[in-house]
């Protein structure tokens, strides 16, 4: 597993104001928004691409499309849908399946509530979108079930990881063939004892829709 920690003053400067507790959530969703952008540049580096020819208005030339099958975008609701705007603006083309997860807050172990992706995702890119990679629990079960699916290579866009549950996530997915990304904003400094993010931004999903 590849893990990448964004360097760049601009996300650095946008995650600072998302951290803030007195941020608002019509705020908190611009950043998130602003973020993903920002992070999908880098954890694209590697799509797929194919060489199309065209014509300049002065010359024919080649260049490059985005290769078929298209890349999947797959958000883990709720919290991941926060995210979904500003990736597919930077991906138009991709298509989109969606995966509703959620952490028992007392036992950490997270459960799959809703899904709808293609039955086979054989040969497909995929990036999940999920800001907070706390324990690993959730973004292990969904990566696990993508390549359950056939998808032959994930990669993950987290706004914030914390380094114990990227470790954990880094044995849970060891057994795996397939090559995994991490692309994250920052890695904070640690877990508390709730399984939260230090100094992390609280709960992502009730930032960005209120709480449930
Ligand atoms: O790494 P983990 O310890 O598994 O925790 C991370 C998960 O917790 C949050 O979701 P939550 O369960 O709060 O659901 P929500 O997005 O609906 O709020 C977050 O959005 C991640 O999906
Ligand atoms: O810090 C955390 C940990 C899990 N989920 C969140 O939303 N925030
Ligand atoms: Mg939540």
């Amino acid at each position: 597993m590849r893990v990448h920690v964004a360097d760049h003053p601009l996300i650095a400067h946008k995650l600072t104001a998302l951290r803030d507790k007195d941020t608002d959530s019509p705020t908190f969703r611009r950043l998130a928004d602003e973020l993903v952008t920002l992070l999908a540049y880098e954890a694209t580096r590697d799509v797929r691409v194919e060489p199309v020819d065209i014509v300049t208005p002065v010359a024919p030339t080649r260049g490059i499309k985005l290769a078929s099958p298209k890349p999947l975008v797959v958000p883990i609701l709720r919290a991941g849908l926060g995210m979904l705007d500003g990736m597919v603006r930077l991906l138009p083309t991709a298509e989109v399946g969606f995966l509703g997860m959620v952490r028992n807050e007392e036992t950490l172990e997270a459960t799959t509530y809703a899904n709808r992706l293609p039955d086979d995702l054989s040969g497909r890119q995929c990036y999940v979108l999920d800001p907070m990679l706390a324990t690993g629990g959730t973004l292990a079960a969904a990566i696990r079930y993508l390549v359950d699916l056939g998808a032959d290579d994930i990669t993950a866009i987290t706004l914030l990881a914390a380094p114990e549950g990227t470790a954990r996530l880094e044995e849970q997915i060891a057994d795996l063939k397939v090559p995994v990304t991490i692309v994250t904003g920052a890695m904070d400094e640690r877990l508390n004892e709730h399984g939260y993010i230090v100094p992390g931004l609280g709960d992502a999903g009730d930032r960005l829709y209120g709480v449930v």
